[in-house]
Formats: C-alpha cells, structure tokens, sequence
C-alpha cells in the first residue's frame, strides 16, 4: 500500500465534511512550494510509465461506460482526455481516483497496483468543474485543509499556504470566504488545494468549464505553466478541443468508451487514426473517393496522387476528409469560369460557386457548392486579405485546388 496518502478534495462526493479531521500519515510535501524560478528537479525517468492503465472496463448495468481502456502517462505529462459528451471521459478519471470502481482491469501508478485501493488512499490532487471548495471555510483554511488533516505543525502550514496562493496569483486572498471571489479565484483556489501535499498525480475534471472565454485561455496557460514547473503527471478532462491543443503534451481522443487515438495535438490533428478523429478534430469536409491503385485516388472526377494513402484495393470506396485550410484558391468570378486554369503546380483545378461566409476574425470560411463532387458542400479557408484580394462574395465563383498530401483518407466500410 502506498505511503502516499491524498485527501479526498470534494466534500459531496466523498461524503467527508470539512470540518472532519482524517489523520494521514505524513509525506513529502515539498514540491509545490518551490521558490517561483528554481530549477525544477526531475526525477530520473525509469522508463515504466507514472500511470499504467490496462484493459479498464466499467459497466453500468448493461451499459459499457468504458471498454479496454489501456492508456500509459509518463511522469511529468500533461495529458487530456478530449471526446463527445457521454465519452466516458469523467468515468475514466473517476476510476483513476477511486472514485468509481471498474468492473475489470487494472491501474498502475508509480509502480503500484492500486486498482483496488480507496480513493483516500490513493495519490492525487483532484479539481472539479465546480470548484466544490468548503464554503464556510476562508480561502486559507480550504487550503490547509488537507495538511491540517495531516497534523501539519501550524507554523508550518501557514507558511505552506502562503507559498500556495502566491503560486496561484491569490496573494492576500487568504481571509477571504469562496464567495467574495470570482469564478476564476475559486477554480485557483482549488487549485492550490489539490496542489497542497504535493500529489504525484493532478486531477483536472473540466476545471475551466464554468469560467468565460477570456479567463479561460488565462488559467489554462497558467495551469499549463505551473505544472511544467512543478512537473506534476497531470490529467486533464475537456471537451474543448483547442483547450487540449493547446496545453496538452498528448491527447487521448475518446468516443462512445473508447480510446480512438492517442497523441501530440499535432498528430491527432495532422494524422488521425480513425474517420471519427478526423471528423471530431478541428473542421474537415468528408468526400467520397475511390481508389485507382499506386497511391492514386479519383475524387470529383479528378486524379489526385496521395503517397499517404494507405496500400488500397483499386476500385476500393474511400472516405477522404480534407481540411478547409488545404484548399488553395486561384481566382473568384461574377460568371462560371469557361475552362480551369490550371495553376502552376499543375495540380487539378475545381470549380464553386460561393454560398455564404464566416467571417472568424483571423480566418475566412467560404461554404460553396461543387457541382462536380457528389457531396456538393465544401468549406474552404481564406485569410481575410485573400478574401478582400480576391473578392469572394456570395453567388460569385471561385476556382480551387487541394491538397493532395493532406487529405486524410480511409476505406469506407459499409
Ligand atoms: N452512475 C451512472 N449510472 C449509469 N450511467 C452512467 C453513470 N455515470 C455515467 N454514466 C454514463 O456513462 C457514460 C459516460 O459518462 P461520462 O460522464 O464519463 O461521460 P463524459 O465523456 O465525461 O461526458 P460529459 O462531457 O458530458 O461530462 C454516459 O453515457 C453516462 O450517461
């Protein structure tokens, strides 16, 4: 059993009140309270992952919330779990904290099976959405709350929760009581908490959801900042796909229970592992095509070459998604074009007619129909000075080409 011992952080899930004093033995509470630019000190990587999860099952009833789940987390990763509502993202982070049993399979974590022990036994600092922070209690008494339960030498952990809310950017804030801060205070405020005795593992379920978009993008770099310098092994649930983006070292993609992909924001987004990936990360328009063997595909009634395109049976039925930003626009007409002109690459030349736009601010989205692709509808991107240069305007015609090298294709199997 594990030395290790973590306070359970929400009073309502746990059922533990705050005023309930759990003595636990003591540990090493060190490294959350590290001078703001000291060199972090990394433990030496044994090359067996911090947290090890093999073929996790949970079942309610007859329904499978999580279906072989196996996942493995290196120490000092920050990683998200990104998916649809209804996923089994929280289920998963829940079964990591003990929150919820799995019906099979097991949980490692820092070499230790610790499938079958209590959450408060278990190593880890956890953050709800609903920051769930003790509302009679001061800001510094939430805080303490874990190491007081520790027994913690008074001196000692007032000094500890100093250092804490400085590390939050919460200075001063210790007297005060949840409710005379914003949202953003308290998710910091939980954050310092679940930071307080120094957990091996950082919990983070939704921890952003309830802020508005400005405080948001401030606290995950923020959260993104402090666990790089703590070098805390860090899971994050989101369904906010540039928020995993953005902070994540990998992403774990997940749908209806399973694990589609796991990887750098930049693989699921460049090299997506299943259609749903391709589908569910960043925008992309699903075409139809049919492969002609040697790499080649037909889509549209052109030949494209794709070297990234799987070894595919000729004649086999392709789903090929292609990104509005792959898409290079040569030139937007007040009448059809007569002939393609073909651009300097050569490459086959497509002609639309614009329906609508999305101005985004830094980009450009043209909606417009393509009467020689079955699907019709396709999005492209723009840059606002392509748009304004080139006169794109609803009704009008525009000719494109794409990507080949981009386009993500795979076998239809139906
Ligand atoms: N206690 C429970 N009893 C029965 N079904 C449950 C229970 N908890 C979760 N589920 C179901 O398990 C599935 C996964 O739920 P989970 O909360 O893990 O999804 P999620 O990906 O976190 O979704 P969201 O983003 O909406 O929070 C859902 O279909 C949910 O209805």
């Amino acid at each position: 059993m594990s030395e290790r011992h973590a306070v359970p952080m929400n009073a309502e899930l746990t059922g533990q009140s705050a005023s309930a004093t759990v003595p636990l033995p003591l540990r090493d509470t060190s490294y959350a309270f590290e001078p703001q630019g000291a060199p972090t000190v990394r433990p030496q990587d044994t090359g067996v992952p911090y947290l090890d999860i093999r073929h996790l099952h949970k079942r309610y009833g007859s329904f499978t919330a999580l279906q072989s789940v196996s996942l493995q987390i290196q120490r000092g990763e920050l990683v998200c779990f990104l998916g649809p509502s209804g996923c089994g993202k929280t289920t998963l982070l829940r079964a990591i904290a003990g929150l919820e049993a799995q019906t099979s399979g097991e949980i490692w974590q820092d070499g230790k099976n610790i499938s079958e022990l209590p959450a408060a036994q278990r190593d880890y600092g956890i953050v709800f959405q609903s920051y769930a922070l003790f509302p009679n209690l001061t800001v510094a008494d939430n805080v303490a709350y874990g190491l007081v339960s520790q027994r913690q030498p008074k001196g000692l952990v007032a000094q500890k929760v100093h250092a804490l809310l400085e590390t939050v950017g919460l200075s001063g804030s210790g007297p005060k009581y949840p409710a005379q801060l914003s949202g953003g205070q308290q998710q910091r405020v939980a954050l310092a908490r679940a930071l307080a005795m120094s957990p091996g593992l950082l919990l983070l379920d939704e921890p952003l959801s309830a802020l508005d978009a400005t405080v948001r993008v401030h606290l995950r770099n923020e959260i993104r900042a402090l666990q790089q310098r703590l070098y805390v092994t860090t899971i994050m649930v989101t369904h906010d796909q540039e928020e995993a983006m953005a902070i994540a070292d990998r992403v774990v993609v997940m749908n209806h229970g399973v694990v589609e992909q796991v990887g750098t924001p930049m693989e699921i987004y460049q090299r997506p592992a299943t259609p749903f990936v391709a589908e569910f990360i960043g925008k992309a328009n699903k075409l139809q095509a049919i492969a002609v063997g040697d790499g080649g595909i037909t889509l549209g009634g052109h030949k494209l070459f794709c070297p990234q395109a799987p070894q595919l049976a000729k004649g086999q039925a392709l789903d090929v998604y292609l990104r509005p930003e792959d898409c290079s626009v040569h030139n937007c007409t007040a009448m059809p074009p007569a002939a393609s002109v073909p651009p300097a690459t050569g490459a086959p030349v497509w002609t639309a007619r614009v329906e609508h736009l999305e101005f985004l601010g830094a980009t450009c989205i043209v909606h417009a129909d393509v009467p020689r692709l079955p699907e019709q509808r396709i999005q492209l991107q723009l840059s606002p000075a392509q748009w304004a240069q080139l006169d794109v305007q609803p009704g009008r015609w525009l000719q494109f080409s794409v990507n080949a090298t981009q386009l993500k294709i795979f076998a239809q199997k139906y």
